[in-house]
């Protein structure tokens, strides 16, 4: 089993426990549910906008512990005013040290868009997603096929939120459909943990024009953002360059004017 099928494996049981203590009716109360958010893509395309969608992430399976101790208030206000273009929060406890509670304190502490990273797989997830505060959902290909992908989608922007799809290697483009505001290309496998930027630039070019290209996962300076927004990424999701260092959100500020000195120059 790869870490991917355990974590969709422990994921339904998940579910399953969630569905019985909380049902959709009951999330349909939550604050945040009736709530209007801000769309993920005029953030990303905004003038003036770096693309970078900072993350809150604790541990991950390929580093193992990054920022354990990392508390929501100490760094999502910093990553805001950092100007970054949205937030990325990790729902996921077992392997990524986050929980529904960190996502929904992200949406008290700042008016950015909000894309809950979870490993969805359920159309509960989606609902729980809205009421706890997200702006957007990731949807991963890896681990869908193209009708559950379709049906995840649609809900989510019935609900008002954006879809976020990630996708690692050109089968995977078949399971894009309407539905799908942003595509993220993985340049990390997830399956073998391998970074290659160069695979997620070739499969950039490929992408249908409608939709908005993120790069994601594998960011460590300001050359690689450079030389994927020459490639004509729109966004750039970066967590882990950031959670390790001891001011995650410093760093966030720092990286971020260095990105608009060189950008500017550049041009
Ligand atoms: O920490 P990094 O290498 O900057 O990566 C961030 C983000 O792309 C990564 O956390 C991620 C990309 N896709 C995922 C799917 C599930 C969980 C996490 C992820």
């Amino acid at each position: 089993m790869n870490i991917l099928d355990k974590i969709v494996a422990r994921k339904k049981e998940e579910v399953a426990a969630a569905q019985d203590k909380v049902s959709v009716k009951e999330l349909k109360y939550y604050r945040h549910y009736n709530e209007q958010v801000s769309l993920f893509t005029e953030h990303l395309l905004a003038e003036n906008s770096t693309g970078i969608i900072s993350e809150f992430k604790r541990k991950s399976p390929s580093k193992g512990d990054i920022n354990g101790k990392a508390v929501v208030d100490e760094i999502i206000p910093g990553y805001a005013a950092a100007g970054v273009s949205g937030i990325s929060i990790l729902t996921d406890h077992d392997f990524f040290g986050g929980c529904n509670e960190d996502l929904t304190r992200g949406r008290e502490l700042c008016k950015l868009p909000i894309i809950r990273k979870e490993f969805i797989i359920d159309p509960y997830q989606v609902y729980e997603a809205k009421a706890i505060g997200a702006s957007a959902i990731l949807l991963i290909g890896a681990i869908l096929d193209k009708t559950e992908a379709l049906e995840l989608a649609a809900l989510a922007n019935a609900l008002g939120m954006q879809v976020l799809f990630e996708i690692h290697d050109e089968k995977e483009l078949e399971l894009l459909n309407s539905y799908v505001q942003m595509v993220g290309i993985n340049n990390r496998n997830l399956k073998t943990f391998k970074v290659d930027l160069e695979q997620s630039i070739r499969l950039a070019s490929k992408l249908p024009k409608e939709m908005i290209p993120i790069a994601e996962s594998g960011i460590g300076s300001v050359d690689d953002y450079l030389k994927l927004k020459n490639a004509g990424f729109k966004g750039f999701l970066m967590g882990e360059y950031f959670m390790k260092q001891s001011d995650p959100a410093g760093a966030c500020l720092e990286f971020s004017q260095e990105v608009k000195q060189r950008t500017i120059k550049s041009v």
